[in-house]
Formats: structure tokens, C-alpha cells, sequence
């Protein structure tokens, strides 16, 4: 029994609606059915829930709100028009909006109440047109599935006791149409995932049904060593484990959310990337083990921008006990999320996304107080920063992963601002500027896989 989830390039416009239900139609055991919000028809489109955003945010701003809340309209118009479903659901789509507009009142749960239109609405029409086409499918609200989350904002988190609500499902005849991207929390509200959420209601359902396959349909047909977009034809990957596809999805491979591996670790339910476009190719597993062979230590490497680093130096700093953790107790004050800590015996330096630092002057306080209680000898500020990141199981045994690394950035002349290797020792981290980081992408690419 498998659950299967369309993102949001794969229900961008009816002809791809059409593709995901004939996936739907002709395997049997594609129980329950995750959908996103439609996506990006073309480059410079925008995506269904950016268009609520941009609503939101025109609404909280007394703007006008006519134009956003038609551009919303009208992609689900074509859609509906190109499938020939019943028009009513567009009636049911606008007062749907129209009254979180005027009713609810506190913003952030107007956002997520917004946000979640996209993907609510998507489930709505993928079971009209499944039930058009003789399939016995039903659509279930995260309520009624039993997708139940924490409270804050933006960032739900599951309520454990979903799964055993999801279980009861598998013995429902239907087909079960389930939204992606939110669930609901126990005062009633509509709570969304982090932004690619989709993929993390998809594992929850695959979890909850305790499904053979979790397959995630997109608009790629694997995993590649490199960022598609980035490198020129790059390596498709067949089998990754869920600790590497966890280090590259959070190092910037978009394609499946570092989050939704979590609740497939207990119960090791393998992923399935899969192209809506060419349904009939394998596509890549994401499985909890892999056999790693020793000639090919990496298997994929990953650049993201958009980080700042903040170092400290301290004389004597290793014998200071309980120095570092009062250092990074700023931050925490701040509510600012570490994402790396590569130290020497008298520095140290903190590695965040940028955007952590939004609103407040929360870096300038930050710095204030480090320069008031920790008594630097220097503190040092790098922003613009990308983080290129290399992974793969068998890095773990392998001598000269960091020495090809180090000798390809070199050789294009790319500063290394900082490097890390976590204690797992499946990943390695380097800085590097922000200006570099195709070049440094390309490079280390090909120094590991040309
Ligand atoms: N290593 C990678 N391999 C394949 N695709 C990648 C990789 N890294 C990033 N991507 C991007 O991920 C995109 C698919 O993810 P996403 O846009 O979230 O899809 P969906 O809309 O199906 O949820 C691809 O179009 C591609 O640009
Ligand atoms: N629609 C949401 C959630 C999501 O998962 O979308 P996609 O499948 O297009 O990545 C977003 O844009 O964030």
C-alpha cells in the first residue's frame, strides 16, 4: 500500500492535474493522496501561496484587496474550466477566503488560515476530478484525517497522537484526498507547516497508514548529485539514506523537505522521488540504509546562501569552563537558531541564517551583550556568506574527502572562510562568500563526480 503526494509543480495547471489522477487511476495501491497548492507554471510565475501571502499581506496593510484575491480565483478557474468539474467549488473557494478575511482577526492565524487555502482547495477539485473519472475518492480536511499539530504559527508541529487517528483510515474504501501543508490544533486553528510543507503531511500520512512506499511526485525524475539548476546534467542519485537526504535538504536540495524524514525514521517506510512527467522512471529511494561503495565516498554536494558569522576571540578561552555555553546563551535570548560552531582552542564562531536576524536589531544586541559579559579579546562579524556542503555515508572512512575540497576551491582561487565537520562525519562544511558559490559549487562538484 503506498501514499502519494503531488507538489505543487505537479498540480500547477489542469493538464498536470490530469497526469497525477492518471497516476491515481491506474495503481491500485495508492491509498491516500497528499496534494500541494498549485506551483510554478513557468519561471517567472508565482505559486498559489505566494498569491495568499500577497493577499494577506494587502489585506493587513488596508490595501485593496480585489486584484490579489483574483489572481487567486483565476488559477483555480483554469483549472477547473480545463478539467470540466462542477463551478460551484470556485463559489465554495472565494467565501472560503472571504470569511477568513472577516473573521478572524489575530494575523498570524489569519496567515496560516490564508496559506492553507492553497492546498485545501487543491484536494477539494483532485476529488471532484478523481470521482468524474469513476474513482471512488474522498476528500478529508486535516481534521477529519486527525492531522493534529502544536499551536504556533507557521511552524506546526505533530501532535503524536494523529498516527492512530491516520490508522483508522486504511480501512475506509475511498481513495483519501488530503491537503498538504497544515493541520489543525486543539483550539481549533489552522497551523501550516514551514514553507514546502507538503512533503511533511505526506510522511505523516505514509506514517500514520504505516504505507509500504511513500512516493513524492515532483517535476524531476531523481535526486541529482548537484542542483540541477546549478550543474550541468548532474549525476542522478538511485539511493540515498534519510541521514544524507537529511544533510542536503537542509544544505539547500529543495526537492523533498529536510523535516519530512522524521517521521519515517521509527518505522522506515522508504521514499520514492518520482516525476509526474515520467511517471514510468524509478526515480530515486530514500532508504535507511545503503550500501556505500569506498571508490565513491560523496554523494551529493549542496550550496545555500544567506548566512552571517559572528566570532569571538578569547585568550585562554579552553580553560573558561562553561564559556561557550554562556556565549551561545545570547543567541538563545535572542531566539536565534544556531546552525554551526566551528571553534579553535581561544575563538569560536557562530554560524546563522541571515534572516535570524530580522526585526528588532536583534545582531546588534546580540553584539552588545557578547561584548559586555563574555570579555573578548575580538569579536568579528562575516556576513554574506554561503555554506557548501558535501556529503555521503562513506565519507566516514574515507582519507582525502576535505584535501580534493580544499585543493578545488584553491585552485579557482575561493577564499575558505570557514570549514566543519560534523561529529557524524557524513558531511563537511565550508564558507565560503556568497559571490563565490556557483564557482565553488562547480568546482567541488566536478573535482568529486567528472
Ligand atoms: N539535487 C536536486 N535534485 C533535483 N532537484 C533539485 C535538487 N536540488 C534542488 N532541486 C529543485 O527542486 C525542485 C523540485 O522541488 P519543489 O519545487 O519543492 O517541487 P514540488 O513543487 O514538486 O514540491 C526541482 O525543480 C529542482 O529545481
Ligand atoms: N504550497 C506550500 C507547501 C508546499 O509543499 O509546496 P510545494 O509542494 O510546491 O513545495 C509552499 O509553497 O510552501
Amino acid at each position: 500500500m503506498k501514499v502519494a503526494k503531488f507538489g505543487g509543480s505537479s498540480l500547477c495547471s489542469s493538464t498536470q492535474v490530469e497526469k497525477c489522477a492518471n497516476i491515481i487511476k491506474n495503481d491500485s495501491e495508492i491509498k491516500a493522496v497528499v496534494v500541494s497548492a498549485p506551483g510554478k507554471r513557468f519561471e517567472k510565475d508565482t505559486k498559489v501561496t505566494d498569491l495568499l501571502i500577497a493577499l494577506y499581506v494587502n489585506h493587513t496593510a488596508d490595501l485593496k484587496t480585489d486584484n490579489a484575491l483574483q489572481a487567486i480565483m483565476d488559477r483555480y478557474d483554469d483549472i477547473i474550466t480545463g478539467l470540466d468539474i462542477d463551478r460551484t467549488l470556485l463559489d465554495t473557494f472565494e467565501a472560503t477566503i472571504k470569511k477568513y478575511l472577516t473573521e478572524i482577526k489575530d494575523r498570524d492565524r489569519l496567515l496560516d488560515a490564508l496559506k492553507s487555502c492553497g492546498e485545501d482547495f487543491n484536494a477539494q477539485l483532485m476529488s471532484a476530478y478523481l470521482n468524474k473519472l469513476g474513482i471512488n475518492a474522498v476528500y478529508l480536511s486535516p481534521r477529519d484525517a486527525g492531522i493534529f499539530v502544536t499551536d504556533e504559527s507557521s511552524n506546526a508541529a505533530l501532535l503524536e497522537e494523529s498516527y492512530a487517528h491516520l490508522a483508522k483510515l486504511k480501512e475506509r474504501d475511498e481513495v483519501i484526498i488530503i491537503p498538504g501543508f497544515f493541520g489543525e490544533s486543539k483550539n481549533g486553528h489552522i497551523v501550516t507547516f514551514p514553507r514546502g510543507g507538503s512533503d511533511i503531511t505526506g510522511a505523516i500520512v505514509a506514517r500514520g497508514l504505516l504505507a509500504d512506499i511513500y512516493e513524492n511526485y515532483t517535476d524531476q525524475s531523481y535526486i541529482f548529485s548537484g542542483h540541477p539548476g546549478k550543474i550541468e546534467n548532474p549525476l542522478p542519485i538511485t539511493e540515498v539514506t534519510y541521514r544524507e537526504m537529511r544533510e542536503l535538504s537542509y544544505a539547500g536540495f529543495g526537492i523533498f523537505h529536510d523535516e519530512a524524514l522524521q517521521p519515517l525514521y521509527e518505522v522506515e517506510i522508504p521514499v520514492m522521488i518520482k516525476n509526474t512527467n515520467a511517471p514510468e522512471i524509478e526515480g530515486t529511494k530514500i532508504v535507511p540504509k545503503r550500501a556505500v561503495t569506498p571508490e565513491k565516498p560523496v554523494i551529493g554536494i549542496s550550496c545555500d546562501e544567506g548566512f552571517t558569522s559572528i566570532s569571538v576571540r578569547h585568550y585562554l578561552m579552553n580553560r573558561e569552563i562553561g564559556y561557550t555555553r554562556r556565549l551561545l546563551r545570547v543567541f538563545e535570548k535572542y531566539g536565534v537558531n544556531i546552525e554551526h560552531i566551528p571553534s579553535g582552542i581561544d575563538n569560536l564562531s557562530v554560524i546563522v541564517r541571515s534572516n535570524q536576524f530580522d526585526g528588532n536589531n536583534k545582531k546588534e544586541n546580540i553584539l552588545k551583550e557578547i561584548e559586555e559579559r563574555m570579555n573578548p579579546d575580538w569579536i568579528g562579524i562575516e556576513e554574506n556568506l554561503a555554506l557548501l556542503v558535501i556529503v555521503g555515508e562513506g565519507m566516514e572512512r574515507h582519507i582525502g574527502v576535505a584535501n580534493k575540497a580544499t585543493k578545488a576551491l584553491a585552485d579557482h582561487n575561493i577564499n575558505i572562510r570557514m570549514m566543519n565537520q560534523g561529529s557524524s562525519e557524513i558531511s563537511m562544511v565550508f564558507a565560503v562568500r556568497m559571490e563565490d558559490d556557483d564557482l565553488a559549487l562547480s568546482s567541488v562538484y566536478n573535482e568529486y563526480f567528472k
